[in-house]
């Protein structure tokens, strides 16, 4: 019998990745699935043949390598927009089945936004089952580089204007503000075709749009470490303030000007971000430590998220010992958010991985985290 990493009572994490049209959503999950380790993953996409998804990806997961166990098609296109009779029955199968999904994956259309979708996750029948493990968006760096949204801007209105159930009244711009706000991880993609000067340059403009301790990474063709994609834990519809979205608003603010100018000058926590510089997908490391006990959850807790703070950490987990207990407490951090629960048959007990961007402060991580020894 092979131990399961689903626990009960633990729900099933899913990961929404969203981002406009062409960006490389497609490209990145593709990414994500070939390098799942055998991880039960199931992918619900927009129409196929619409976004892109032309068999291509699916024909890609007839390589054995590639971990999803399912890929669902959702045939309304817009997913926030026909939650009740399309994606809530969709997950309810998904979770209804004998050996259900270990992480699910949505590939939201372009010009979706994510909080409604988001917000379909306190569904009664989803909620206790499933969580918004982290969104994650995508965007194409060298359109951006070059002052646009999607490098095919005429592409994407057409999308638009052929989508009925999409809101037409936003601009663009806002959709794409909207997006970013939702975001858990910000993925600068196509980092291959701009410079480093440009990468820096569009990294500081979306900066400003994006909630505190989310991070920025750049990715050439989506490639990231899955730890890195997934396993966030943001609990995201559980967390909903800062994610709100422009055309929900009654816009009474007076400067209602159409250029491309921000300003954000009465917030400056609002910018309070760790300022990343750019990496590219082989600029993470990753560590283990072996570490001894913790007094408690609560100090345990402490530590790691001291941890989480120091510069480039992008993530923390493992199993430890708490002083008293038999169970190891397993430990999950990302961002400011750190998730700590009991589980007698932990692997591994006494090591924490640490993952972050190169050149993280390992010495700091080691002093806080109280690692005994060298690993040997
Ligand atoms: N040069 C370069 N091309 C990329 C990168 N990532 C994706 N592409 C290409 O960009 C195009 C769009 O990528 P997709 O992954 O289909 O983008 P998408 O966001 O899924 O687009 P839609 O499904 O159409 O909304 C494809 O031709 C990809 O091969 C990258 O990092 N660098």
């Amino acid at each position: 019998m092979s131990i399961s990493s689903s626990q009960p009572g633990r729900k099933i994490p899913a990961t929404i990745v969203t981002g406009f049209l062409g960006a490389g959503k497609t490209t990145l999950i593709r990414n994500l699935l070939t390098n799942a380790n055998g991880k039960r993953i199931a992918l619900i996409v927009n129409e196929f043949g619409d976004m892109g998804f032309d068999g291509s990806l699916v024909n890609g997961c007839a390589d054995p390598d590639c971990a999803a166990e399912e890929v669902v098609e959702l045939t309304n296109g817009c997913i926030c927009c026909t939650v009740a009779d399309d994606f809530l029955p969709t997950m309810e199968m998904l979770l209804s089945r004998e050996t259900p999904p270990e992480h699910i994956v949505i590939e939201t259309s372009g010009l979706a936004l994510p909080q409604p979708l988001v917000r379909a996750f306190s569904w009664p029948s989803v909620k206790p089952k499933v969580t918004v493990d982290g969104v994650v968006t995508v965007l194409d760096a060298a359109a951006l580089a070059e002052g646009r949204i999607a490098l095919n801007e005429a592409a994407l209105e057409a999308q638009r204007a052929a989508d009925e159930a999409l809101d037409h009244e936003s601009p663009v711009e806002e959709l794409f503000q909207d997006q970013l706000r939702c975001a858990d991880l910000v993925v600068l993609n196509k980092a291959d075709l701009v410079s480093a000067e440009a990468l820096e340059a569009v990294h500081a403009k979306i900066a400003v749009d994006i909630r505190p301790a989310v991070h920025i990474v750049s990715s050439e063709k989506g490639t990231l470490p899955i730890e890195v994609l997934l396993g966030r834990g943001s609990a995201a519809e559980d967390d909903m303030d800062g994610r709100h979205e422009h055309h929900h608003h009654h816009h009474d603010d007076h400067d209602h000007d159409d250029d491309d100018d921000h300003h954000h000058d009465d917030d400056h926590d609002h910018h309070h971000h760790d300022h990343h510089h750019h990496h590219h997908h082989d600029d993470f490391e990753s560590h283990v430590l072996e570490v001894g006990g913790f007094a408690s959850l609560k100090e345990a807790e402490a530590k790691v998220l001291e941890a989480m703070a120091l510069k480039d950490v992008l993530r923390i987990k493992g199993a430890v010992r708490i002083e008293g207990k038999a169970a190891p407490a397993m430990v999950q951090a990302v961002g400011p958010r750190v998730e700590t629960w009991f589980a007698a048959g932990a692997e591994s007990v006494g090591k924490l991985v640490v993952i972050g961007l190169k050149g993280l402060d390992l010495d700091a991580a080691r002093a806080l985290l109280g690692q005994v020894s060298e690993a040997a």
